[in-house]
């Protein structure tokens, strides 16, 4: 630890403020700080809270102190997400909220079908408008009433009525939405004396990580928790800031120092992650942006490997290209897979890089991708595990009650829905009126009997106390009775993908079947936590000496001895004019914000990069459908290389096989040559 860095750890007057750039040590500060409370100042681990970014730095974080500090002292700790702190604040305090404990958590698929039933449109991109705007009002905490005295242009409006029925239908699921998952605790911390003193006397010590991407509502949190008392650690780079188009505003740190006169700013200046010359670039590219605090990041490490920067002729190319260059590498820097990551700004990137991965053998994991819980054999399979749950979460009844068919369909669920409506009831609560035989046929009502009862029998035995083995038993014996491989294998196109998606049914299985045993939780808290799985956590496989590829959102806070980033072109890197995403109330001042944004993710990609950094850009791109010509991003010229010149991928204009012969000779060459 530098003096800056022993300050900041031992630091305990009062709220407490790390700023600083990429790589500086401001985790490990976290991590020291903890260790510190615990060994030195008789701080006991079930005190102390530390909030990360995602549940994996979380985890990660859990067990660098595990090994620091050894299990028995460092059981108690609370490493987790704000979001997995809300679910645990829920599920304590669930009654005094009207909530039960099994209570459903929506993730966005979810939300946005609840909101095109409102709305009755198709219109996709009315839809997500609509989403964004509510979770926007319910970040900076506005409820439906306010929305609709604050609301202005007549879109506004009627966003705050649907944002008002959205509510009241969450209400009645028994369901909660991301956003509540702050807002709930927020809001009993600030109206309930009792609970509020409770849980400040609970948690004695808050560290907050990557803070510059809290919300206004997070940051709300921060100050109910820890209270008069402000016994806090923030850390966070301003210039880091990626998550604005998710509510996050920076304006949080210049809040801190306004609601915390006594806050203590303590700057760490030295770079412990990169060399000379990618700190330099990095510095370089960040300059462009407007500053709000003045920070300096210097290095002793070496000059290192010049900056690349090379163009292709379209992806494919790239990717293989990268692939072979990365293999080359490997050998020549005696390196192991897990030493290089492949980073890209949008998703869509990933397929043909995987691709050119596994043509050469290149084992890779990938990040932040199509989460595994949005595939649709997950999906339903969670819909029956959320249901038993939770039998008022009206859109699980509709997905389990139809996945597979078993004589329920739209006319049965009309009926259900409508009598549900009338009597302000579920549509599990109305499957079971007496009063069904009037509004259903006696085939339709066998139906709709017999899947109440199959579920009447799982919760039965779910809500058993002693939950570890039953959760286990109970998964199979659901999986089986429901049918539900002989009901892929009978819908899907072809026996292979119906194969694929009854393995990853399995995989999911064996996931819950562990995280079951892990928290000993039964199968309410299990449901609950796999909706807190979000894309940011996704590992593809546990395989530790693979190729990194991941997304530069979710590559916050990692890093990598090589890094290739990929796709630095305009539109691109900076991304823009996504169709669908631009609204009428986009402006110059709008425009000129989201490039900032860019240029921070620009950044935090850059300051990944320990010893080698690789850029690639290419002249066509397929996107949206079409070919596209395409441009160098204006974040290279920002980053003031020294041979300011993009390098032509030798393998340019060659036809695809001669090209990737071309590669591969190139790659035995190296071999040869090592
Ligand atoms: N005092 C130190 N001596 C040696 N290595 C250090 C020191 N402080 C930090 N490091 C190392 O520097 C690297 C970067 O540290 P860390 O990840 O904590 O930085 P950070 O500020 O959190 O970066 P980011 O902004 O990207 O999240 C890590 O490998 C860490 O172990
Ligand atoms: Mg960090």
């Amino acid at each position: 630890m530098n003096r800056a860095q022993e300050e900041a750890v031992h630091y305990l007057d009062g709220p407490c403020l790390v700023l600083a750039g990429a790589g500086s040590g401001k985790t490990r500060v976290i991590t020291r700080k903890i260790a510190y409370l615990i060994q030195e100042c008789g701080y006991s681990a079930r005190h102390i809270y530390a909030l990360t970014f995602t549940n994996k730095a979380a985890a990660e974080m859990a067990h660098r102190l595990e090994s620091l500090l050894g299990r028995s002292a460092s059981r108690g700790l609370t490493i987790s997400t704000f979001h997995s702190l809300g679910v645990r604040f829920l599920r304590e305090e669930a009654q005094a909220l009207g909530l039960k404990r099994g209570f459903s958590i929506l993730d966005g698929q979810d939300a946005m079908g609840l909101i095109q039933a409102i709305v009755q449109t198709t219109d996709r991109a009315r839809l997500k408008h609509l989403q964004q705007v509510i979770s926007l009002w319910k970040n900076a905490a506005v409820d439906p009433d306010q929305a609709a005295v604050l609301a202005q242009k007549s879109g506004e409006i009627d966003a705050s009525r649907v944002y008002y029925s959205y509510q009241a239908t969450l209400k009645a699921y028994q369901a909660v939405d991301f956003d509540d998952l702050i807002l709930l605790p927020l809001r009993l911390l600030s109206e309930n004396q009792e609970v509020r003193a409770r849980w400040q006397s609970r948690v004695r010590y808050l560290l907050v990580d990557e803070y510059q991407d809290t919300n206004a509502c997070q940051y709300q949190l921060l100050r109910e928790l820890t209270g008069p008392r402000s016994m806090f650690t923030a850390v966070g780079d301003d210039d880091q800031a990626i998550y604005g188009w998710r509510g996050a505003t920076v304006e949080n740190l210049a809040r801190l120092r306004e609601d915390y006169p006594d806050l203590h700013l303590i700057k760490l200046e030295q770079n412990y992650r990169s060399s000379q010359t990618i700190l330099a670039a990095a510095n370089r590219v960040i300059e462009a942006n407007p500053k709000l605090f003045d920070k300096r990041l210097w290095s002793e490490h070496g000059v290192g490997d010049p900056i690349t920067v090379t163009r292709m002729d379209n992806d494919q190319m790239e990717a293989q290209s990268v692939a072979v260059r990365l293999s080359a590498a490997r050998f020549e820097k005696q390196a192991k897979w897990q030493d290089f990551a492949i980073l890209y700004r949008s998703n869509q990137q990933a397929r043909v890089i995987e691709q050119a991965l596994r043509d050469l053998r290149i084992p890779y994991t990938v990040s932040g991708g199509q989460s595994f819980f949005e595939k649709q054999e997950i999906r339903d399979v969670l819909a029956y595990l959320r249901l038993i749950a939770n039998d008022d979460d009206d859109p699980a009844f509709i997905r389990a009650a139809t996945t597979p068919r078993r004589g329920i369909g739209q006319a049965s669920l009309h009926a259900l829905g409508e009598y549900a409506g009338q009597h302000q009831v579920s549509l599990m609560q109305a499957a079971q009126s007496d009063s069904l035989g009037q509004i259903l046929q006696p085939k339709q009502l066998d139906a709709v009997q017999g899947f109440v009862h199959f579920i009447r029998i799982f919760q039965t035995r779910a809500d058993k106390p002693g939950h570890i083995e039953p959760v286990d038993k109970l998964l199979d014996e659901l999986l089986a009775n429901v049918g539900y491989e002989n009901h892929l294998f009978d819908t899907a196109s072809d026996d292979r993908s119906a194969q694929s998606k009854w393995q990853n049914v399995l995989d999911l299985v064996d996931w819950l079947k562990s995280k079951a045993q892990e928290r000993d939780h039964g199968l309410a808290g299990l449901v609950q936590h796999v909706a807190l799985v979000t894309m940011l956590d996704r590992q593809q496989d546990e395989d530790p000496d693979a190729v990194k590829l991941s997304t530069l959102h979710a590559s916050k806070g990692l890093e990598f001895p090589h890094v290739y980033l990929v796709g630095v072109e305009e539109g691109l890197l900076p991304h823009l004019g996504r169709e669908d995403d631009l609204t009428v109330d986009d402006d110059v001042q709008a425009l000129a914000n989201r490039i900032q944004e860019e240029r921070r993710l620009m950044y935090v990609g850059i300051t990944r990069a320990q010893r080698s950094l690789h850029l690639t850009w290419c002249s066509r791109r397929r996107r949206a459908r079409q070919d596209r010509v395409c441009e160098l991003s204006r974040f290279v010229a920002e980053m003031g290389l020294v041979s300011n010149k993009t390098v032509e991928d030798p393998a340019n204009g060659l036809s695809p096989a001669k090209r990737l012969d071309m590669l591969k000779d190139l790659l035995a060459s190296k071999k040869k040559a090592v």
